[in-house]
């Protein structure tokens, strides 16, 4: 098991940095823990970025099932750290010990997906418009076409999962699979963690022969430190999962580089769920108290949050509300991850309880711990909504407004109204399918993932998956942040025209050396 120093780690150099450092802070006590952390600068970024660019032809070029097996080095590493992976996560985090497991078996879980991903090879998307020399008027050449890494990749580890999103989560992972080196800027709310993560990745880059920069670790605590890494030229493309400000500070430095690249960000999203009136009145109590717990989870610290409930405002609603009330009353009081973290939902709530058009309806219990929030849950009707876009803003943690609609086209109004999310959740019964049926496409230019009767935290990792949306949920639509569509963020496409078989890379040569399937001539063959 590694232990933690406090070290960059920059390829498999060890610096402790200059300057003071930073320590992890257990937001449970307000505590600082031990050791005290480098703080990486513009140094550290440009020689792991120099590293990563020289790692990266070679690990462009590596076969599948070579890639594979280092994803799967990495996979059987993390699944096999014991104690000091999760204890410390549970003092930098505040977050419980099953969750952090679970995390763990997430984080574990997406890079072996990845690796079966990687020598399936589907992700290549070969494919080949044999020469027709004969054509008439004019012929065609041969032309081959196969997807391959983009270059070294950024990734900007997220607070709220410090496994799963962070230094080994499904950016890494999947920038990883693609052949792309990564650095990444860890979070400063999980130091230890992080370092814990990263020398086992870079262990497994050893053991596995590849070029020491395939992936370097920053930690830090300054914009500059995260600035200067998506500033520099090395860098061609870059993850992020946090704020909507953070989201889109890194987008404006990638756009006004010389050469621009592309910023997946994930930011900000309300995750709205609309209860239609058959459900409402069948099952109201149940799906208030169902709400309540997807809300409360993680201290409501989920991208994919419930954070906007639309209700035609009728009698059977009062079941759903009371219900919520009586489970919000009851919610475990939960530490937030860090004191910044808290301070925002305590203004984001503080804002709402004083808002003119905004009733507060629940408050959860308040806790005598430090960075404890209380989950809140305020009502307001859909004129009152629909006229004040901060209403809609995120409120990061256990936060969420039931917006009460007069009857159907409010509720088609309101969703029209909205900004681009993650989620959006239908909770209907089959009566009222001819209410639900017209707000689906609508719903669909709205978000990326349309649920029924479920609720939207708890992402599936699989290859349906999409965790993206349209802005400001996420800075670029035609992805995802969760599940094997995700390495595509990473790829990008290159023809050859009429090279000689020999000179081809492998996957497009004539006698398919790397067993993948292939679509030939228009038509898909398989390997
Ligand atoms: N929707 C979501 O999924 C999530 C939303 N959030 C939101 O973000 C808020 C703060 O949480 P946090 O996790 O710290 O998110 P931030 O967006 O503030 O930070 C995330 C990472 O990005 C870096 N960063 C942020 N802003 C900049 C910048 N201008 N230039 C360069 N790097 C930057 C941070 O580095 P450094 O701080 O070291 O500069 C950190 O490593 C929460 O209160 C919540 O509102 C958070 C997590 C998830
Ligand atoms: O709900 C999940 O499992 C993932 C949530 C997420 O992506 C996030 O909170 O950043």
């Amino acid at each position: 098991m590694s232990s933690i120093t406090g070290a960059i780690l920059v390829g498999a150099e060890e610096r402790q940095g200059s300057g003071n450092g930073f320590e992890a802070v257990d937001p449970s006590s307000g505590k600082a823990l031990s050791p005290r952390f480098a703080e990486a600068d513009a140094h550290d970024v440009a020689d792991a970025c120099a590293l990563a660019a020289a790692a990266f032809p070679a690990f462009r070029d590596l076969p599948p099932e070579d890639r594979a097996a280092f994803l799967e080095r990495i996979a059987d590493a993390i699944a096999a750290t014991g104690e000091e992976l999760i204890d410390r996560a549970m003092s930098e985090t505040g977050l419980p010990r099953a969750r952090l497991e679970g995390e763990r078996g997430r984080t574990v879980g997406q890079l072996r997906l990845f690796a079966i991903v990687v020598r399936e090879g589907g992700w290549m998307d070969v494919t080949i418009d044999p020469a027709m020399p004969d054509r008439q008027p004019l012929p065609r050449p041969d032309l081959r076409r196969v997807n391959m890494g983009v270059g070294p990749v950024a990734v900007f580890g997220a607070s709220n999962f410090p496994l799963a999103f962070s230094v080994a989560g499904g950016d890494t992972a999947s920038a990883l699979a693609a052949g792309c080196p990564v650095v990444v800027k860890g979070h400063p709310a999980h130091p230890g963690t992080g370092e814990i993560v990263a020398r086992i990745i870079r262990q497994a880059v050893a053991d596995s022969g590849l070029p020491a920069g395939v992936f370097s670790y920053l930690p830090g605590t300054t914009n500059a430190l995260g600035g200067a890494l998506v500033a520099d030229p090395r860098i061609k493309s870059v993850g992020f999962t946090g704020s909507r400000g953070g989201g889109l500070a890194l987008v404006k430095i990638a756009n006004a580089r010389p050469e621009p690249i592309p910023v997946f960000a994930e930011m900000s999203s309300i995750n709205p769920v609309i209860l239609f009136p058959a459900a409402a009145q069948a099952r109201g109590a149940a799906l208030g108290t169902a709400f309540v717990a997807s809300l409360t989870q993680g201290a409501g610290q989920f991208c994919t949050n419930p954070g906007l409930v639309i209700a035609l405002a009728n009698s059977d609603l009062a079941a759903f509300e009371g219900a919520a009330v009586e489970a919000l009353a009851k919610a475990p009081n939960q530490h937030m991850l860090t004191p910044g973290i808290h301070n925002a939902f305590q203004t984001g709530v503080t804002a709402l309880e004083g808002h003119a058009a905004v009733e507060t309806l629940a408050k959860g219990p308040v806790g005598d711990g430090i960075n404890q929030a209380s989950g809140a849950i305020f009502t307001a009707d859909a004129d009152a909504f629909a006229a004040d876009a901060a209403l809609s803003h995120e409120v990061f943690g256990s936060s969420s407004i039931i917006v009460r609609a007069p009857d159907i086209d409010a509720v088609a109004s309101l969703v029209s109204g909205l900004e681009g999310q993650l989620t959006a959740t239908l909770l209907f019964d089959e009566e009222d399918e001819p209410l639900v049926a017209p707000l689906i496409p609508l719903l669909a230019e709205k978000a990326g993932r349309i649920l029924a009767n479920g609720w939207p935290t708890g992402v599936e990792v699989s290859h349906a998956m999409v965790h993206g949306g349209p802005f400001p949920a996420t800075s670029d639509t035609r992805t995802t942040s969760v599940g094997t569509l995700a390495i595509q963020r990473f790829l990008r496409p290159v023809c050859y025209q009429n090279l000689p078989d020999r000179l081809l890379p492998t996957a497009l040569r004539n006698d398919n050396p790397c067993k993948v399937a292939r679509r030939v001539d228009g038509t898909m063959q398989l390997a």
